[in-house]
């Protein structure tokens, strides 16, 4: 690996991902469904890309920003929390942005909430007034409360925050949500959202002019299509002529789909590529209205 130079003409694009935690195996997954494969080094915080010039920094997600505004690495998958706290510690510190936003990616979603004790009546953020709030986001929060002209202390928790009011550090909190299940657990509620946040493709403000660029455009090309089929299946089914159209109308997802005939006139064949969710109770309906021989594939690919 070649030492860390901002601005170095490169040849090879440098992508960071989590090491571990919670978005390290869905982004190599996507990495990989975009057709990278790497040779692993022996400590593994440093793959070396084998079918394409795209390697891969194993880190903290924390990191990931710092290293993108190092030029450290190119592009980075981290969640939206992440990258919009330090891009505003950035912006608070005068600095220029360094990073965009470039795609969202689909998973890792959660919310940036405010919480208070559940026995409080909540009548809006007035509320917050002269509070202590502890968060992991401190610039993000502190943002927030200028927008509303709220004077509140943010007390700065790098873990375990909605602990903070039970051990009286706190009155309120301003905290990563999911199921919702650690707010409960600690007796508090959310009362108002900051930030929706899932993982994102972050990479640099201004375009590359190396070899880069054409490197990058290709991940975005094979990432746009890997993200459009994520939920696509190809949906296979024979009926009788008579039952298609009322099929076809249980199909509004679909893209045009083909239709063929099977044996003298009377069987007719369908493929189609359907964008929406394919259950059971779709497909039990399908059957009801005449469909036979149902088949549901999975669509690795598409190029445009
Ligand atoms: N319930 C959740 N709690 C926290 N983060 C979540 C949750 N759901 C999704 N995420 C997203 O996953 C990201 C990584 O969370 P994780 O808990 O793995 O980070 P971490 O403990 O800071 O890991 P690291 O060791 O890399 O610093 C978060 O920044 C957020 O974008
Ligand atoms: O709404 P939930 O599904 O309960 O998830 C939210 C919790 O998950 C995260 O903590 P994590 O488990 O990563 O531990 P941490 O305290 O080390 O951040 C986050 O900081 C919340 O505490
Ligand atoms: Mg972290």
């Amino acid at each position: 690996m070649s030492p860390p130079a901002a601005n170095a003409v490169r040849d090879r694009l440098r992508i960071a991902i989590q090491k571990s935690g919670r978005l390290g195996d869905p982004s190599r997954a996507l990495l990989t469904a975009c057709g990278l494969d790497w040779r692993e080094s022996r400590d593994r915080l440093f793959c070396y890309g084998e079918t394409l010039p795209v390697d891969l920094l194993l880190v903290r997600d924390d990191d990931i920003p710092g290293l993108l505004a190092d030029g450290v690495c190119d592009l980075g998958i981290v969640g939206r929390n992440v990258l919009a706290e330090q891009a505003a510690e950035r912006a608070q510190a005068g600095a220029p942005a360094v990073a965009a936003e470039l795609r969202a990616l689909g998973f890792g979603g959660c919310r940036l909430d405010i919480a208070v004790p559940e026995d409080w009546d909540w009548q809006g953020p007035e509320q917050l007034r002269g509070c202590r709030i502890a968060s992991s986001y401190p610039q993000l929060l502190r943002r927030w409360l200028a927008g509303e002209g709220i004077d509140a202390e943010v007390v700065m928790l790098s873990g375990s925050v909605e602990i903070a009011p039970r051990l009286g550090q706190a009155d309120a909190v301003c905290d990563l949500v999911s199921s919702g299940a650690t707010l409960a657990a600690n007796q508090l509620k959310p009362v108002l959202t900051l930030l929706r946040s899932e993982a994102v493709l972050a990479g640099p403000v201004r375009p590359f002019t190396d070899a880069r660029a054409a490197l990058m455009q290709t991940l975005l090309r094979r990432m746009d299509g890997v993200m459009r089929l994520r939920h696509s299946r190809l949906l296979l089914f024979q009926a009788e002529r008579g039952a298609m159209a009322r099929l076809i109308e249980l199909l509004p997802d679909a893209e045009p789909p083909t239709v063929l005939q099977v044996d003298g006139a009377d069987t007719l064949a369908l493929q189609a590529l359907c964008h929406g969710a394919m259950t059971w109770q779709r497909l039990e309906d399908l059957r009801h209205a005449g469909a036979r021989g149902l088949m549901v594939l999975p669509v690795e690919r598409t190029l445009a």
